[in-house]
């Protein structure tokens, strides 16, 4: 079926995807200027513990269960959601899917409609992103077969840092490798963009100065920003990098890898198991990737492993510091970032030197602002909705397509978009 879009479309339903290392998570909106959220709900803990949370737009708690022992499949994950979306009015109007696509290389910067071209395309970037992009693509595939009426729209993660200066994207590596990709992309983009949209509301033009954000989920990153843009990120090349993660190891010397490979004969699939799936919190504990089961156990592997994340992050807070030339607002977010008063008291701790001072009782509660009064640094915990980002790059995308009346490509999928 080809895709004929409707000008302009008065309220497009759209769906978001947001595949994450140990999550899936979706929105439902009606597609007005100002998406009004209709549902959303999550899968979280894919590999241990699974459980579905769903939330009315109202705010309303709708389901909270557990999905048994785990793990469980992304694509068993979306099939659970998937349900769950069919149970409500608007479902039959889902005229686009919107999904995070962790990396979209050198070439997407942009939303994209994900034709069989494109899916192609990404498909030859998996091995820069192998646990996020083969499943992202999956649950493509999920998508395009439950809502065969909806176009299916790609919103990179990768896109945000696209901006950055030569010296944030480059490796010190011959320039020809350079030239044929080989640079730091950075990840958690559409979470970055929220933040950016929060901080102008807030600050205005200015959007709080030199901030960094700590997007510290299962898999986790540093942004710094400047005028609402990233100017340095942790991640690089691949989702492996910077700090230390659930299963991901973080920065290494390369060094390792190559005295895996060499002197121990480990082959290279086996060493990237190790290095995205056995390492991180997961490989230092023995016990867990989980960093709230982590802060539960009492262990001297658990404790160091959440030394090591605190120590981790510090460390780069105080790089990416250097980067912005000093530090005018800290921001938490992602799953442990809004969720553990601990971990950003004890990050917020080692940034000391920094001017962070983060006021007890308001951390507790894990109000906006944390930092005590009249500190030289602001100090925010701001909940991420990537899925938010993504709704509005699809609506923008619809607008463009409709306005400019494209002749969808032979091979696009989805169907009308409107009432
Ligand atoms: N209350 C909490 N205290 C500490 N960690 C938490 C808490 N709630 C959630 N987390 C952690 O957040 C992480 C998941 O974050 P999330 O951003 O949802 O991940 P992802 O999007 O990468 O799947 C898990 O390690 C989980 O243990
Ligand atoms: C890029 C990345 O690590 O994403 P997530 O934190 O959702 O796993
Ligand atoms: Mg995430």
């Amino acid at each position: 079926m080809s895709w004929h879009p409707k000008v302009p479309a008065p309220t497009p339903t759209i769906l978001t995807l947001n595949a994450g290392s140990s999550s899936l998570k979706f929105a439902l909106y009606e597609g007005r200027q100002d998406l009004p959220l209709v549902l959303r709900g999550t899968v979280s803990s894919l590999d241990e513990n699974p459980r579905l949370k769903i939330i009315a737009g109202t705010g309303e708690r709708v389901r909270e269960r557990s999905l048994g022992k785990g793990p469980i499949r992304i694509r068993t994950a979306a099939e659970i959601l998937a349900a769950e979306i069919r149970g409500v009015d608007r479902a039959d109007a889902v005229c686009a899917v919107g999904h995070r696509i962790v990396h979209g290389g050198r070439e997407f910067t942009a939303p994209t409609i994900l034709d069989k071209p494109m899916l192609e395309k990404l498909r030859a970037l998996a091995p820069l992103a192998p646990i996020h992009l083969p499943q992202n693509l999956e649950i493509v595939e999920v998508a395009a077969r439950l809502f065969p009426e909806a176009v299916q729209v790609g919103c990179f993660d990768t896109a945000f840092h696209a901006s950055r200066p030569y010296e944030a994207k480059t490796y010190g590596l011959p320039r020809d490798l350079t030239v044929s990709g080989i640079q730091s992309y950075g990840f958690h983009g559409l979470s970055y963009v929220y933040m950016a949209s929060l901080l102008r509301e807030r600050y205005g033009p200015a959007s709080g100065g030199r901030v960094i954000v700590a997007h510290l989920g299962s898999g986790a990153s540093l942004c710094a920003m400047r005028d609402g843009k990233s100017i340095a990120t942790t991640m690089g090349f691949s989702p492996l990098d910077g700090l230390v993660m659930s299963t991901r190891c973080g920065a290494l010397d390369p060094g390792v890898v190559l005295y895996l490979l060499q002197e121990r004969g480990m082959p290279p699939e086996d060493v990237s198991r190790l290095l995205y799936q056995e390492s991180g919190l997961l490989g230092i504990s023995g016990i867990t990737g989980d960093m709230r089961q982590l802060l539960e156990t009492d262990s001297s592997a658990a404790r160091q492993a959440v030394d090591f994340f605190v120590y981790r992050a510090a460390r780069e807070i105080g790089s990416l510091a250097a980067a912005l030339g000093g530090l005018d607002t800290l921001v938490f977010t992602a799953g442990v970032g809004e969720n553990s008063p601990k971990i950003r008291e004890r990050i917020g701790r080692a940034a000391e030197w920094l001017g962070v001072r983060i006021d007890d009782d308001l951390n507790v509660v894990g109000n906006h602002a944390i930092g005590l009064s009249g500190s030289p640094v602001d100090v925010l915990v701001l909940p991420t909705d990537e899925e938010l980002v993504v709704a509005r790059e699809v609506l923008a995308l619809l607008d463009t397509v409709g306005e400019h009346a494209v002749s969808p490509a032979a091979d696009t999928q989805g169907g009308e978009c409107g009432e």
